[in-house]
């Protein structure tokens, strides 16, 4: 039983869509076994630590890139449109959130957990740093045994002399053990912490590059690059070096408040009752300044997408002469960073003045105590002298673990942000689905009753019930007036975005069941704006191979001589060395076209998207490109989006999109025939009729 949909207008057999029921079946029968282990190519994504991740995910890595991205609508083109701060989409970050005044124990435990790969690292780091506390904590104790030497040897010089010789070079060589382990700890703490951070990096840029390409839609670049950058390295430094100077200042406070006591315990009685006001006035500076912290991130965050913004689009900025104004709006955005960075000045300032303060008033207690203490020889002046340094440590002490708390602090701001792009999960899989033996893959694409809007404008449906079927092996020009989701069908063959309904239909296999990468594997695009990568013509045509490290030169030159490139690459002083700039900004659009194809071809794609050039080309270039992208047509299922009479002459069928759906679909001549027709109406319009007539004059 055969249920036919037949698109208005259509004319030709090509478009006749055939959904057979049993097919309907057949691919419900295939989604099954899609989800069977047994058809599924699970690849695990190597490099980054899992324990990074929640368990239920399985953390997989980036296999090199099989499908090219060249026209994805979300792509960098140039006419060059900026997001403004008002109309921009909110980011799906947490960024937005409140600060909460609570840290999550599964937040610390998860921060913790990050250190978990360094543990044995960190343990000698700690081990060494109890060796140069204890080292540093007994030095006051020491030191004031030298002073009541000094005091209480009186006129004998010789007894004075050796006892301070032998003192002071046993205090050497516990001082010189304590720098040793000093810089044993700094140097560990620092490895680890570097460690740290680039396992982070790795597993946040990981799962960036795993979202779906509507969550690009979403989130900015420069906030996303924020993440990666700023928040990675807080949260390594919180646990590292951070940890390290917390532990350190907790153990020689308890240490320095020890030996207050052994010293003098009622001397010491008197002076800590000043420690129980200050530790709750650090506490609550660390939640304000936790809160602060992440507000100045999120400023911090958006001034630094915008710069990226603008930066990276220089061209139309000086275009559009919008220097001046680009460089207010970031003023204003610094201004912002500036004052909540005032703001976490001003608390700052007043925590460190009432710590100094106390500082100051520990010691002038002590001096008036310990000095009534003397006079009633309670006390000797060595004891006084240890007493007062101990005192100094254990002031030093909680001013070091109040700056380890507020930075602390600011790592779990960090983190929060940092988990909760951990933890989104992509929408589609990547790397899971059906792979198809490679005699099996033919080509054909079908659209069945595809209705479509993007994610962030689900009110503006792009499709609705659109209807098309692209035999394998033919190629289909796809015409229509600007808007009207020419690029969009690109986008969903590369199941960039998925259909909200009806099926797209490779070879009779629903496009949600094959596995993603294997299907951008056999798919090669080419758009009128090719994106290259910053790095040499050789590896900007590499990167289109499945498989790189077997590309052989030969297999480049090859490529690059059927794409038209080989000759001006040549010319280059550097021949295919040549750097090409960001985004390939030091090549001509022609050139960068041509090596385009050229790492279209050493992918060697079943199925072909394409955005033909538009007149911007010279009629040179234009030939050369023309020319490259009918070799590499050949033998392939080719959806191409035409701007020219030829490619929609030569092409096997024309489908004309209007009102969300193939309004007509024919052979060229046969939609030129109908007076009437959209095809026709849209041939006059873009003015292809008059190049054809007067390349007839001519
Ligand atoms: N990522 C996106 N998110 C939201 N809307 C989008 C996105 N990309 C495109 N659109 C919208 O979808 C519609 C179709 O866009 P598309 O790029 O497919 O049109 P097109 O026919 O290729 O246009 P043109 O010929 O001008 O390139 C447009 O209205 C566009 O604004």
């Amino acid at each position: 039983m055969w249920l036919s949909i037949r698109t208005s207008g259509c004319s030709h057999g090509v478009c006749l869509t055939r959904l057979r029921l049993t097919q309907h079946r057949r691919l419900s029968l295939d989604r099954r076994l899609a989800n069977s282990s047994a058809h599924r190519r699970t690849t695990q994504w190597s490099g980054v630590s899992s324990s990074l991740l929640p368990a239920s995910r399985p953390f997989t890595s980036l296999q090199p890139y099989g499908s090219l991205y060249l026209h994805s609508p979300t792509s960098t083109h140039t006419p060059v449109a900026f997001a403004s701060s008002s109309s921009a989409q909110p980011a799906e970050t947490p960024e937005k959130s409140q600060a909460p005044n609570s840290v999550p124990v599964q937040d610390v435990r998860r921060i913790l957990g990050l250190a978990r790969p360094e543990r044995w690292r960190l343990s000698a780091a700690i081990g060494f740093l109890t060796v140069s506390s204890a080292v540093t904590m007994s030095a006051p104790f020491f030191l004031g045994k030298v002073i009541d030497t000094i005091f209480t040897t009186g006129t004998d010089t010789e007894a004075m002399t050796a006892s301070l010789t032998s003192l002071c070079i046993m205090l050497t060589g516990v001082f010189l053990c304590g720098a040793a382990a000093n810089a044993a700890r700094v140097y560990l703490m620092q490895i680890s912490g570097q460690r740290i951070v680039r396992n982070l990096r790795a597993s946040v840029f990981s799962t960036i590059l795993r979202q779906e390409v509507a969550f690009f839609d979403r989130n900015r670049t420069g906030e996303l690059i924020n993440r990666l950058s700023a928040d990675t390295a807080i949260v390594g430094r919180s646990i590292t070096d951070n940890l390290s100077d917390g532990l350190r200042a907790v153990a020689q406070a308890a240490a320095g408040v020890s030996m207050m006591f052994y010293v003098s315990p009622s001397l010491a009685s008197f002076v800590l009752m000043i420690v129980p006001p200050m530790s709750i006035l650090a506490v609550i500076y660390g939640r304000y300044l936790r809160s602060i912290a992440k507000h100045t991130q999120d400023a911090l965050a958006q001034a630094t997408q915008l710069a990226e913004e603008r930066i990276s689009n220089m061209r139309t900025v000086r275009a559009f002469g919008k220097e001046l104004s680009e460089v207010n709006t970031y003023t204003q955005k610094t201004d912002h960073v500036l004052s909540l960075a005032r703001k976490e000045a001003f608390l700052r300032a007043g925590f460190f003045g009432v710590t100094g303060l106390s500082g100051n008033f520990m010691i002038l207690s002590v001096l008036f105590k310990g000095g009534l203490l003397m006079a009633n020889h309670h006390m000797t002046v060595g004891e006084l002298s240890s007493f007062v340094m101990y005192t100094l440590w254990v002031g030093i002490s909680i001013a070091g673990f109040s700056s380890f708390y507020s930075e602390l602090m600011k790592g779990f701001g960090a983190g929060s942000r940092l988990w909760e792009l951990l933890d989104r999960k992509p929408e589609f899989p990547l790397d899971e689905g059906l792979v198809l033996p490679p005699d099996q893959l033919k080509g054909q694409l079908e659209f069945c009753d595809v209705s479509f809007a993007y994610p962030t404008r689900k009110e503006a449906p792009i499709f609705q019930n659109l209807n098309l079927l692209v035999p394998a092996g033919t190629v289909m020009a796809v015409v229509g007036s600007s808007g009207s989701g020419k690029s969009t069908l690109v986008s969903l063959l590369l199941r960039l975005y998925d259909t909200d309904s009806g099926v797209i239909i490779i070879d009779g296999h629903d496009i949600r069941d094959l596995n993603p990468y294997w299907l951008r594997s056999h798919i090669g695009t080419v758009s009128q704006e090719p994106v290259l990568f910053s790095f040499s013509i050789r590896d900007n045509i590499t990167y289109g191979a499945v498989d790189p490290d077997a590309v052989t030169t030969e297999d480049i030159y090859r490529a690059a001589r059927v794409a038209n490139a080989y000759d001006f690459i040549q010319d280059f002083p550097k021949g295919f060395d040549t750097v090409v700039g960001e985004k390939g900004v030091l090549l001509s659009g022609g050139q960068k076209q041509r090596i385009a194809i050229a790492r279209a071809l050493l992918k060697n794609p079943k199925i072909l998207l394409l955005d033909e050039a538009t007149s911007a080309l010279d009629s040179e270039n234009e030939f050369l490109v023309q020319e490259a992208l009918e070799r590499l047509m050949e033998g392939r299922t080719v959806l191409i989006i035409a701007h020219r009479l030829s490619t929609i002459k030569n092409a096997n069928s024309v489908a004309v999109l209007d009102q969300r759906r193939v309004a007509e679909c024919g052979q060229h001549m046969e939609l030129l025939g109908n007076r009437e027709g959209l095809f026709r109406k849209l041939m006059e319009k873009q003015a292809f009729l008059q190049e054809e007539q007067k390349r007839a004059l001519r």
